[in-house]
């Protein structure tokens, strides 16, 4: 689908050269339409990631499955386990350095691959960190407001290597990514396929155009919450319409957490004259039952809603696709 509005394309060289004029256009980019492409970023690496994936996902399912994906957000995310996708991943959990020293990842990323991904996630940090740069003071805030609260702490920061994998049939029922918003700061992703599908500003599907050497930056929940949603968390999926189903699929994720102690916003509460912190670990909590509430096995948190806020719940449920009853789980036996 087009949109009547212009998709928002920007150059990172800007960032030294106009700042100012540079952070508005960053700034209204993702107040209309939360996600937008950027050149010139400067981040390097990224053949050798795609390459490496690519190796790795050729691997026999063994080798790959040996550590599966843990609460850290490492491990593989595998073809039979995935909900959510007709996709297999291959996630880096972990604040900096933590990837060099994790024991769950499959002995293929050995010591030499794993510095790799780190040196990848950190040239990726520090785009994101002057992006964030360039909100807080549109925010009127100081430039470094948003680096005090993404440390290399807990919960860090994630690079994920993702294949959705070709199909001799289109699957009925099962989009290659199911819509929904990220949940921290901001996400990269890096691509050379088409595919990925955003809400418009006007709230209609709109295929985001691939830029040769353009990243796609998209705002997350938590920034939202941050920015009173300013900054728009905006829905987005990948579909079979606008990539052919014999065609493979690869992309380079890297999503940015705030520290588990940030706090997003404080809710009034007629019970107390004190507001309510929200923290992102907050969030957390109430997202990932939200989420995970509809899943066939009930993922892992359960479903004790009423241990939750009120207010903060339904602040979470405002982002829309918190909501349990949209994200359906799939899961997809792939041949
Ligand atoms: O692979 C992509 O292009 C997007 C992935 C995505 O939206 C996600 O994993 O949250
Ligand atoms: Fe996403």
């Amino acid at each position: 689908m087009e949109s009547s509005r212009e998709f928002p394309i920007l150059d990172f060289s800007r960032y030294s050269t106009d700042f100012d004029g540079f952070s508005k256009d960053l700034f209204a980019a993702s107040n209309e339409w939360g996600f937008f492409i950027l050149t010139g970023h400067g981040v390097e690496g990224l053949e050798r990631m795609r390459d490496l994936a690519s190796q790795f996902f050729d691997l026999p399912m063994e080798e790959k499955a040996e550590k599966i994906i843990d609460r850290t957000l490492t491990g593989y995310d595998g073809k039979k386990l995935t909900t959510f996708a007709a996709s297999e991943g291959m996630s880096f959990g972990h604040p900096a350095g933590g990837v060099l020293k994790t024991e769950n990842l499959p002995t293929w990323w050995d010591s030499a691959k794993r510095q790799e991904v780190e040196d990848f996630k950190s040239g990726c940090y520090d785009l994101s960190i002057a992006i964030m740069s360039c909100f807080a003071v549109q925010m009127g805030r100081d430039r470094s407001y948003f680096t005090q609260f993404h440390q290399h702490k807990e919960p860090g920061n994630v690079l994920k290597l993702i294949k959705y994998p070709r199909f001799k049939e289109r699957p009925t029922g099962v989009p290659r990514l199911s819509e929904h918003t990220d949940w921290g700061s901001i996400t990269f992703v890096f691509t050379d396929k088409a595919g990925l599908e955003i809400r418009d500003p006007d709230d209609r599907w709109f295929d985001l155009p691939v830029v040769p050497g353009g990243v796609v930056v998209n705002i997350a929940d938590a920034l939202s919450l941050w920015s009173k949603k300013s900054l728009k968390s905006t829905m987005h999926r990948i579909g079979w319409n606008n990539l052919d189903v014999t065609t493979d699929r690869t992309s380079v994720v890297y999503f940015t957490h705030p520290n588990n102690g940030a706090v997003l916003t404080k809710l009034d509460k007629e019970s107390s004259d004190e507001p309510l912190e929200l923290t992102y670990r907050d969030y957390l909590k109430i997202r990932s039952a939200l989420t995970y509430a509809s899943t066939r096995d009930g993922g892992e948190t359960g479903d004790d809603f009423e241990a939750f806020d009120e207010t903060a719940l339904n602040l979470v449920k405002s982002l829309r696709v918190a909501n349990s009853g949209v994200l359906e789980s799939h899961r997809l036996e792939v041949a």
